[in-house]
């Protein structure tokens, strides 16, 4: 790998006060938006679900959002129908797009056709309809941008992500040979170790190929992850293996319970 490749460390941004990280995080986000903006005239976001969706709720009324260029796909999604209560998308629907003028065409859900028959195929019959929903999302963002950025993998402006008590992301278990996956854009599981079992997620290849990946994470329940993720990145938790090539950058909003553990050094960014 050529030294301008070489990932860069991650910029850890700890808050005390849970009402700046929201603040904080939108500043950043509509920053990162305005550059996207200015240099190709869209946004292109990829965002999970879990605790995430309610941390952006500085958006919300935010000047300077321009709502009509965002482009927004799901780092992971559970198969179940879009209004279930273990959809990301209803997730996000529920925090933020109800309450923002985003036009509904511009946030990327898999079609509930394919949801209903990848959820209708018993265990051992649901490999090719999942399959097919990976391969209609990965269609999808060859869409958006194939052409464009003409890369290899996308080059997504910024993606949004959460980590669980596990280092999970997406729906990147630890692991999992899905860790090892090398090609594909969008992949599928059918054996979630956290329900629901069945979900698609964004890959590797993609998440490291972003300009920006956002972490955010609250809450003592986070400490004991943090602490391994941050100081101990060679036990390869999935979080520690997001390091986007240079010059993309990896960044983490969390709040002094999630980083009471974390020795890395804290960094103030200037927004
Ligand atoms: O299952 C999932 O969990 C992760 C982490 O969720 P959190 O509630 O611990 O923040 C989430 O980022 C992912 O999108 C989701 O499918």
């Amino acid at each position: 790998m050529s030294g301008i490749h070489a990932p860069s460390a991650p910029i850890l941004c700890s808050f005390s006060n849970p009402d700046e990280l929201v603040d904080s995080l939108a500043q950043f986000i509509v920053k990162a938006q305005k550059e996207a903006v200015q240099k190709k005239g869209r946004f292109t976001v990829a965002i999970s679900g879990g605790s995430l969706p309610q941390q952006l709720s500085g958006l919300i009324g935010r000047p300077g959002v321009k709502w009509d260029k965002w482009q927004v796909y799901y780092a992971d999604e559970r198969i179940v129908p879009l209004d279930h209560a273990d959809s990301n998308h209803r997730l996000c629907e529920e925090h933020l797009w109800s309450k923002v003028p985003i036009p509904k065409e511009n946030i990327h859900t898999i079609d509930s056709q394919l949801i209903e028959a990848a959820s209708a195929e018993p265990a051992e019959d649901a490999e090719d309809a999942l399959e097919e929903i990976a391969d209609a999302y990965e269609q999808e963002l060859i869409h958006e941008f194939a052409n464009k950025d003409s890369a290899r993998f996308p080059i997504f402006d910024l993606i949004l992500l959460g980590v669980g008590p596990d280092g999970h992301i997406g729906s990147l278990f630890p692991g999992h040979a899905l860790l090892s996956e090398d090609d594909r854009w969008v992949a599928y599981i059918t054996d979630s170790p956290k329900p629901p079992p069945r979900r698609f997620t964004l890959t590797f290849p993609v998440i490291n190929h972003a300009a920006r990946v956002a972490f955010v994470a609250s809450g003592a329940g986070k400490a004991d992850t943090l602490h391994t993720v941050l100081d101990k990145p060679e036990v390869g938790l999935p979080a520690s293996r997001v390091r986007p090539s240079a010059p993309g950058q990896v960044y983490w909003f969390v709040d002094d319970a999630a980083a009471a553990k974390v020795e890395y050094p804290r960094t103030q960014l200037k927004l």
